[in-house]
């Protein structure tokens, strides 16, 4: 685990468990930030998927932003996405989900996975399979918490 090269020194790795293939995941807890949450997958010969989650306001972008910028002062070729966003489709997705025009539940669910399906396909895997890594403001861990939690969620 030491070897993980994240250069994060108040990172607290919670949690590790293998992932299908070739993958191990590490589930960690930033300190002092309590409120948000990096998970780290690690693919033996590609780039690190790191993905920053929390409520607004928490500080993902800005504590996002600061590991991006350590990496790439480390010696590490690294990019940052942010979902919705990034992508062409992600950008006209964010602006038409943040307009509160009417959307049923299961249409916003579909139009976050569709943010996210065009961002993995031409993101954020062709830059891991490059061995580049990646830092994601928001992934999955938001779609269960907005869409997959409360009253009148979508079944997911
Ligand atoms: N570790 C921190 N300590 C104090 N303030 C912070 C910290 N990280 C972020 N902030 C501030 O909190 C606010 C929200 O941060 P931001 O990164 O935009 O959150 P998010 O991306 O989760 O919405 C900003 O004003 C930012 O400067
Ligand atoms: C990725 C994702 C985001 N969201 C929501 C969370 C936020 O309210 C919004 C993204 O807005 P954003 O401005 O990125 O949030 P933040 O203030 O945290 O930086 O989209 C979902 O509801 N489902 C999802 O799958």
């Amino acid at each position: 685990m030491s070897k993980i090269p994240i250069g994060l020194p108040r990172c607290a790795i919670i949690s590790a468990r293998k992932q299908e293939g070739s993958g191990i995941q590490l589930c960690a807890a930033l300190w002092p930030c309590q409120h948000i949450t990096c998970e780290i997958e690690l693919f033996v010969d590609k780039g690190l998927f790191i993905v920053f989650e929390g409520g607004e306001g928490s500080g993902k972008s800005t504590q996002a932003e600061c590991l991006l910028q350590r990496l790439l002062d480390a010696g590490h070729q690294a990019v940052l996405v942010r979902e919705p966003g990034t992508t062409t489709l992600g950008l006209y997705l964010r602006e038409y989900l943040k307009s509160k025009r009417p959307l049923t539940l299961e249409s916003e669910l579909l139009l976050f996975a569709a943010a996210r399906a065009q961002l993995v396909a031409e993101e954020i895997r062709p830059t891991l399979e490059r061995g580049i890594n990646v830092v994601a403001d928001r992934y999955t861990g938001s779609t269960v918490a907005y869409q997959g939690s409360g009253e009148g969620s979508v079944a997911m």
